[in-house]
């Protein structure tokens, strides 16, 4: 009967997502930065044993928000060393439509020898500002090789440009290449909350829901997802769930890897012949 229960139950989903949210915003603060340094290692020790990133030719990832979240330099650092194509997170064109885009990290040469050089580098309480880009331009790549030489610590933080919760995001002056579904082979997902059925609470403006949907787009089957964070992300209830939410694959933690059977799901995964 009740025609209302589909709007009740997603009043109350977003009244709980909120409450959790509140909760786990809490517990990280609290973290040290030693605690989030250690923790961080471990989880990215974990991610490098998959099979499904050791095989991955293409890696979406993040960069970290300055406080509270787990330290992705270790696996964009590794990333870069293995000769993967990294895709990172630019938000903000479609504020509003809480769009993002991930683009193809591209480190010219000019910029690699610049920081091998040293050269003084703006404070890092005054960070650019980003600059508007010109839209809908699809550069090629040119001279676009990742080596061992430029760290990540130098690339990200000290010359990206930061959004307004100040996460480096790509300088306009890098060529844009978006990533479209069959791009990434396995995706990197950041989030508030984890649960033990693969289900994950974000920061709350569905970025990672829609974006996550697109690559799934035409008969693709979308990245394999791997999520994670820091221990005090993971609760033992469930995390409530909307139908937009996506069910990961993986959720890597420090203490504990959660591998997701997907039952509901006709694809087989990790059994290889
Ligand atoms: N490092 C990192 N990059 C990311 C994400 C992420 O979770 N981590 N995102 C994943 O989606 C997107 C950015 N989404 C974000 C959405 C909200 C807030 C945030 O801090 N919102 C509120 C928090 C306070 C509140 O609502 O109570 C704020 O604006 O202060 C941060 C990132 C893309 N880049
Ligand atoms: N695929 C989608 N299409 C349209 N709207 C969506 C989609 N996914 C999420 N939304 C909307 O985005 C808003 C935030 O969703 P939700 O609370 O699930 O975000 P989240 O998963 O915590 O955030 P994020 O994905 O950025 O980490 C909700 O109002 C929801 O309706």
């Amino acid at each position: 009967m009740g025609d209302n229960n589909d709007s009740n139950n997603n009043d109350s989903i977003v009244q709980q997502k909120k409450v959790l949210r509140k909760q786990v915003r809490s517990k990280l603060k609290a973290l040290t930065k030693e605690t989030i340094q250690e923790q961080s290692i471990k989880v990215w020790d974990r991610l490098f044993q998959l099979p499904q990133y050791q095989t991955a030719k293409s890696v979406g990832l993040f960069l970290s928000m300055p406080k509270g979240e787990i330290d992705t330099d270790p696996a964009l650092k590794h990333a870069m060393e293995h000769n993967k194509t990294i895709y990172v997170p630019e938000v903000g064109k479609n504020f509003e439509l809480a769009d993002m885009e991930l683009l193809q990290v591209i480190v010219n040469k000019e910029e690699k020898e610049k920081d091998k050089e040293g050269e003084p580098k703006e404070s890092k309480e005054e960070p650019p500002v980003k600059k508007p880009r010109l839209d809908e331009e699809e550069k090629e790549p040119s001279t676009t090789t990742t080596t061992t030489t430029t760290t990540s610590q130098d690339l990200f933080h000290k010359n990206w440009p930061r959004n307004k919760w100040g996460i480096p995001e790509p300088p306009a002056d890098m060529p844009i290449v978006t990533a479209k579904p069959g791009d990434i082979d396995l995706l990197v997902v950041p989030g508030l909350a984890f649960d033990r059925n693969g289900d994950r609470l974000g920061q709350g403006k569905g970025y990672y829901d829609r974006f996550i949907e697109r690559m799934c787009q035409g008969d693709q089957k979308g990245p394999y997802l791997v999520a994670v964070g820091l221990q005090a992300q993971v609760v033992d209830e469930s995390i409530p769930v909307a139908q937009y939410d996506r069910r990961m694959d993986m959720v890597l933690l420090p203490d504990e890897s959660i591998v997701v059977s997907k039952e509901k799901d006709t694809t087989t995964d990790n059994k290889e012949t």
